[in-house]
C-alpha cells in the first residue's frame, strides 16, 4: 500500500528503514506529535496538504541523515525546516544547534522568512546571518556573545559569509552544539568552476566537530558526485528523489523561439513586452550582459532593473524589495538568481541568453511554475547556440512535451546550419 503510494507520487526511495510517508499534515501532529501550533501555522500560510518531497523528506529527516532531490518549487524549504523546528524542541541556550547554508544571500533570507512564518509563536530563535563587513556589526556581534552564548536556535547564512565568520571568531566560536547541517542546493558544489562553494563547505563540515551531526542535502538537479560524496561520508543515509532526475517541472509551458542572430533577441524581446504580464524575469549570461540589456530597455521606457552579484547588498536588497512589491516590472538577472528564489507572482521567465547547461536551464525556468501554479518560459536561441540546443530539448520532452523532430537529430551542426534550412528560422516550439 505505501509503495502504490509511493508510485502515485512519483515518490523514488533508497537506504534502509525508510519511514512511511505522510498523506496528510494532520498526521504529523496525531503520530509525530508535532506542536499545534506550527500546523496552525501552516494553515494560516495556506498549506493545506504536502507536497510529494514534504510527504516524504518530513519523516526520513526525523530518522536519519538524508538526502533529497525534488523539483523546484516543490517546497523543499518546508520539508527539511519542519522536521527540523520539531526537533529543536523549545528555545534552550548552549549554541545555536542548526546551521542551514544556500549558496545566495537573497535565498538565505528567503528561507529564513519561510521558517520564520512556520514557526511563529514558538521560543525558537531563527536567525539569518548579518554581514559582517562593518566593525560595528562585529562589535554588536561580539558584545551580543551572538554565537557562543547561544541567543539562536537556528541559523542560515551563505557558506562564504559563514566561512569569514569562523575566520574572525576562531577562538569564541565552537560548532559543537551543531545537530543539523543543511546544504540547500548542494549539486552547486560540484558545479564547474565553483570550486569556492565547495571549499567553504568542507571548512565548515570540517567545523562542526558534533558526533550527533545530521547533514542534509536538498537540491532541485542531482549531481552523481553529489550523490558519491554522501554515500562514501554519510553512512545509514536515505535517499529520497521526486520524479525524474533533472526534469524541469511540469507546470512550466517552455517555448524555444530562433531568433537568427544576436540583434534578433531585442526584436524578439520587445514583441513579447508588447502584450507581457509582469512581473517577467528575464536570463542573460553575466553581469555585463545585464547591464547592457537594461540600459537598452531603460531606454524603451521600461520599467525595468538588473541585479547581479557586482551590485552591493544594499543596492540589492532595494531591486529585490521593488521587483516583488510590484514596482519594479522587469527584472535582468545573471545566474546567480537562478536558483532557489520564490517569485510567487512570476509568470513568465524570458531566457535571453541560451543557457549553459541543462541544469542552468531547469533553475531558470524553475522560477515560475511553482507550487503547482502555471508559468512560461520562453528561451531565445540563434545560430551559435544551436549545437547547445539538444541538451534543453530533452528537458523539454521529458516534461511530456511534444518537440520536432528535427531538434532530436540535432547534434553539432556546421555554422551554415540554418541558411540550409531557411524552415527553421521561424521556428516556435511549444510544449504544451
Ligand atoms: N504544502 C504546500 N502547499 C502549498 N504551497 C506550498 C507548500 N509547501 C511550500 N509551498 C510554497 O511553494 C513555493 C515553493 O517552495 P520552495 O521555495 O520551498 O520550493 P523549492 O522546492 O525549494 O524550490 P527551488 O528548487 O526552486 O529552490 C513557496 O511559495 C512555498 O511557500
Amino acid at each position: 500500500q505505501v509503495n502504490h503510494f509511493r508510485n502515485e507520487k512519483h515518490i523514488h526511495v533508497y537506504g534502509t528503514d525508510m519511514p512511511d510517508p505522510i498523506e496528510s499534515f494532520d498526521q504529523l501532529f496525531k503520530s509525530y506529535q508535532i506542536d499545534k501550533n506550527y500546523m496552525e501555522n501552516l494553515t494560516n500560510m495556506g498549506f493545506k496538504v504536502p507536497t510529494p518531497v514534504q510527504m516524504q523528506a518530513i519523516t526520513a529527516i526525523l530518522h536519519a541523515k538524508v538526502m533529497v532531490c525534488a523539483p523546484t518549487g516543490s517546497g523543499k524549504t518546508l520539508a527539511f525546516g519542519l522536521p527540523i523546528l520539531h526537533k529543536l524542541g523549545e528555545h534552550k541556550t548552549g549554541g545555536f544547534r542548526a546551521l542551514i547554508l544556500a549558496p545566495t544571500r537573497e535565498l538565505a533570507k528567503q528561507i529564513q522568512s519561510e521558517i520564520v512564518q512556520v514557526s511563529k509563536g514558538s521560543s525558537l530563535k531563527v536567525r539569518y546571518l548579518l554581514s559582517s563587513k562593518t566593525v560595528e556589526n562585529r562589535k554588536k556581534w561580539m558584545n551580543a556573545g551572538y554565537f557562543i552564548v547561544g541567543k539562536f536556535n537556528m541559523v542560515i547564512t551563505t557558506p562564504k559569509k559563514f566561512v569569514y565568520v569562523l575566520k574572525k571568531f576562531r577562538s569564541e566560536l565552537s560548532l559543537k552544539s551543531v545537530e543539523w547541517l543543511v546544504v540547500d542546493e548542494s549539486d552547486k558544489l560540484y558545479e564547474d568552476g565553483d570550486m569556492g562553494f565547495r571549499q567553504q563547505l568542507g571548512n565548515i563540515y570540517k567545523a562542526c566537530q558534533s558526533s550527533a551531526l545530521r547533514t542534509l542535502l536538498f537540491s532541485a538537479t542531482f549531481s552523481k558526485e553529489v550523490e558519491l560524496w554522501c554515500q562514501l561520508n554519510l553512512d545509514n543515509l536515505l535517499r529520497i528523489y521526486i520524479g525524474n532526475i533533472n526534469a524541469a517541472t511540469d507546470t512550466v509551458d517552455q517555448h524555444l523561439v530562433y531568433t537568427g542572430s544576436e540583434d534578433g533577441k531585442i526584436y524578439a524581446l520587445r514583441n513579447i513586452f508588447k502584450e507581457y504580464q509582469p512581473p517577467v524575469l528575464v536570463f542573460v549570461q553575466s553581469k555585463q550582459r545585464a547591464d547592457e540589456l537594461f540600459v537598452e530597455l531603460l531606454g524603451d521606457g521600461m520599467n525595468v532593473q538588473a541585479i547581479h552579484s557586482d551590485k552591493s547588498d544594499v543596492q540589492r536588497d532595494g531591486i529585490m524589495k521593488n521587483f516583488l512589491n510590484g514596482s519594479v516590472h522587469i527584472l535582468i538577472c545573471s545566474d546567480v538568481m537562478a536558483r532557489g528564489l520564490d517569485f510567487k507572482n512570476v509568470n513568465l521567465v524570458i531566457n535571453y541568453d541560451f543557457p549553459t547547461s541543462a541544469v542552468a536551464y531547469i533553475h531558470r525556468i524553475g522560477r515560475t511554475g511553482r507550487a503547482g501554479r502555471p508559468g512560461k518560459a520562453v528561451t531565445f536561441f540563434t545560430d551559435d547556440d544551436v549545437r547547445y540546443l539538444r541538451s534543453i530539448v530533452n528537458v523539454i520532452r521529458q516534461a511530456g512535451c511534444e518537440v520536432p523532430e528535427y531538434m532530436l537529430r540535432i547534434q553539432k551542426p556546421p555554422r551554415y546550419f540554418f541558411s540550409s534550412f531557411p524552415f527553421l528560422s521561424n521556428v516556435f516550439v511549444s510544449t504544451k
